[in-house]
């Protein structure tokens, strides 16, 4: 029996007779569904269930940025047995309908992440209150680990919203945040807030969406809380849902989509489309076993082992093992306003980077600056961003054609022709311009950064980062350190990328470094093939079959890779990735 007053992960609270259930996982970042933390909640619930004096009960985090990030990835990993699996997901739907039926006000107040358990736990409460913050989001993002929400979020999803609607979700496992997520009518309150540049201001904020919750699960305690009236617009889409011709007709969509984006070779959005046919077909009691069932098929497979390694994988690439930058890094510029400079401009600006986009031409710079412009324009038209953020954004953007303010640049990022000479005479040249500290990337996927810093005056200073194009899109970022490279220089580009929000691999100065290594056996072997007679649709069908994102013969057609594969095959090399 866990003893109230000894709780690690949980801190409870009361105002009035009001219960606020703080969850501040132990030793972690994030607040997850581990078995410590429903060792300690399912006590104090029903507790606070039985407790006559209390009323109503807030369940909140202490985390600033992740409200509940969902069940614990490790635990399924740890689990022997498909049952087991089977059994924990009916628990989890088990402690998910205590929550909804308590005869308790029950209301959840979210700032940060709230996704896959953390979203369900949301859900099973009865009423949502939200930060409208960019840290706060929703989604189950279950999919992406190759399983489905198994706490009863597939539905509560299509309870909550029209089937397509909670198709994309599902399926997707995107994330929304607290404003759209309050359109779709999954937040019943939106909190702004507190907008000032005092310290701890996300602990300040925390504490105001507490307060507003407490005083909101007073009114309901007082009037009892009034049901959720559906618009015109969810009436007919309901009505239309009751109908079966069109129910199949949006699985069978969805269905299509599906294989057309996966090939068939991920089983957890086939086996989410049909437990959910299931609960259309069958209703919920039904559609609660067969996603358990679901879940415990899932989590067995190869494919959900392998998706979750990427997981963890990811998160390691996301954490500068090299400490804390000398300096902060407040200005970058960018040499060569291409497709890549002008992407890695864009992916910098909005993180409130100040940045100089250099180009010899102005209509080069003109066509980078466009390509920036023109992406952040179609933000706003999908609500992405506000015009104001808008013009915040394209205010840290300074174009040019002249060596004007390097002087105040923290890191230059050249993303210039692969040209050794080239590349060599820009860093000596800019060497005369750019302070001390900075240091200086080079966007290359082939040349050796030993080379190009071979005439550098401080060549511990220069490093490798190796973006992918379209730079917006791809999130990967290879760095590439040559012997010489400084472990501060390090340091500091990996802070740069991943306030980008890049996943990092960093990697030795070996030829062809990771990436266009890997891409260059690829090509070898299609070269091959080619020549044997197959026809390059035939070899991006295969390739795609096979799970590639792109066809290997698309992929070749790409500027980069042809130079790869023609011309600059590197040399023989023992060296390994890092
Ligand atoms: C209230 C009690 C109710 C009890 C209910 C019973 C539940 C049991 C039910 C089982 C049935 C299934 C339930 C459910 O449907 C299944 C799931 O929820 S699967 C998990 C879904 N969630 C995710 O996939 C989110 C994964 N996390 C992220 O995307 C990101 O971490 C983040 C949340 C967006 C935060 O990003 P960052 O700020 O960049 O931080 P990091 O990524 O670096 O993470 C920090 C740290 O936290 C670890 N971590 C994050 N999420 C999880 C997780 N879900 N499980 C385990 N660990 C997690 C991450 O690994 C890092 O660890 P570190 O490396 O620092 O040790």
């Amino acid at each position: 029996m866990t003893d109230l007053q000894q709780l690690k992960n949980i801190k409870l609270d009361y105002e009035d007779n009001i219960a606020i259930v703080q969850l501040n996982q132990e030793n972690s970042k994030v607040n997850i569904l581990s078995r410590k933390m429903m060792n300690e909640f399912v006590p104090v619930f029903n507790h606070l269930k039985n407790d006559d004096n209390i009323k109503g009960i807030i369940v909140i985090s202490a985390k600033p940025g992740s409200f509940i990030a969902g069940a614990d990835i490790n635990m399924f990993e740890s689990v022997k047995s498909r049952d087991e699996l089977y059994q924990m997901s009916r628990n989890g739907q088990e402690i998910m309908n205590q929550i909804e039926q308590s005869s308790k006000p029950i209301i959840a107040a979210i700032a940060g992440s709230c996704l896959g358990g953390g979203f369900e736990v949301a859900l099973a409460c009865h009423y949502r209150i939200a930060m409208n913050d960019k840290r706060t989001g929703f989604g189950v993002p279950e999919v992406k680990l190759g399983l489905l929400p198994g706490a009863g979020g597939t539905q509560r999803l299509l309870k909550n919203l029209s089937l397509s609607d909670a198709l994309d979700l599902i399926l997707a496992g995107k994330e929304i945040k607290a404003k759209k997520a309050k359109a779709m009518g999954l937040v019943d309150i939106l909190v702004e807030p507190i907008r000032s540049d005092v310290q701890d201001i996300e602990e300040q904020n925390i504490e105001y969406l507490r307060s507003i919750a407490i005083r909101k699960v007073k009114e309901i305690v007082v009037q009892k809380p009034t049901k959720r009236k559906f618009g015109l617009m969810e009436n007919i889409k309901s009505i239309i849902m009751l109908n079966s011709y069109v129910r199949n007709y949006i699985l069978s969509q969805a269905q299509a989509k599906v294989m057309s984006q996966t090939q068939g070779l991920y089983p957890a959005p086939l086996k989410i489309l049909d437990v959910i046919q299931q609960t259309l077909e069958n209703g919920s009691k039904v559609g609660l076993n067969a996603e358990a069932e679901a879940f415990a098929d899932l989590a067995i497979t190869n494919e959900a082992k392998a998706l979750i390694s990427l997981f963890h994988g990811r998160t390691e690439c996301k954490k500068n093992k090299y400490g804390k930058p000398e300096r902060e890094i407040k200005t970058i510029a960018i040499i060569g306003a291409g497709a890549i400079g002008a992407g890695i401009a864009h992916v910098s600006i909005d993180k409130d980077f100040q940045v100089i986009l250099y180009d010899t031409t102005s209509s080069a710079l003109y066509h980078g600056q466009s390509q920036i412009i023109k992406s952040y324009q179609n933000y706003i038209k999908r609500n992405r961003i506000t015009s104001t953020e808008y013009s915040r954004i394209l205010s840290n953007l300074n174009c040019q054609t002249t060596f004007d303010n390097l002087e105040k640049c923290d890191i230059i990022i050249e993303s210039v022709f692969e040209d050794l000479k080239l590349k060599q005479n820009i860093l000596n040249e800019l060497e005369q311009y750019i302070p001390e500290h900075c240091i200086f990337a080079s966007n290359t996927y082939i040349l050796s950064i030993h080379q190009i810093a071979a005439n550098s005056r401080r060549p511990h200073k220069v490093i490798g980062m190796h973006y992918f194009s379209p730079v917006d899109k791809v999130e990967l970022l290879e760095i590439i350190r040559a012997k010489q490279t400084s472990d501060n220089t390090i340091c500091t580009a990996v802070s740069v990328g991943l306030k980008q929000g890049k996943i990092i691999i960093i990697v030795n100065d070996s030829p062809g470094f990771y990436t266009t290594r890997l891409l260059i056996f690829s090509f070898i072997e299609l070269f091959y093939l080619l020549q044997e007679g197959l026809l390059p649709n035939d070899i991006d069908k295969a390739t795609k079959k096979f799970g590639f994102h792109i066809g290997l013969a698309i992929l070749l057609d790409s500027g980069v890779a042809s130079r790869v594969a023609i011309g600059q095959l590197p040399p023989k090399s023992n060296s390994i990735a890092t």
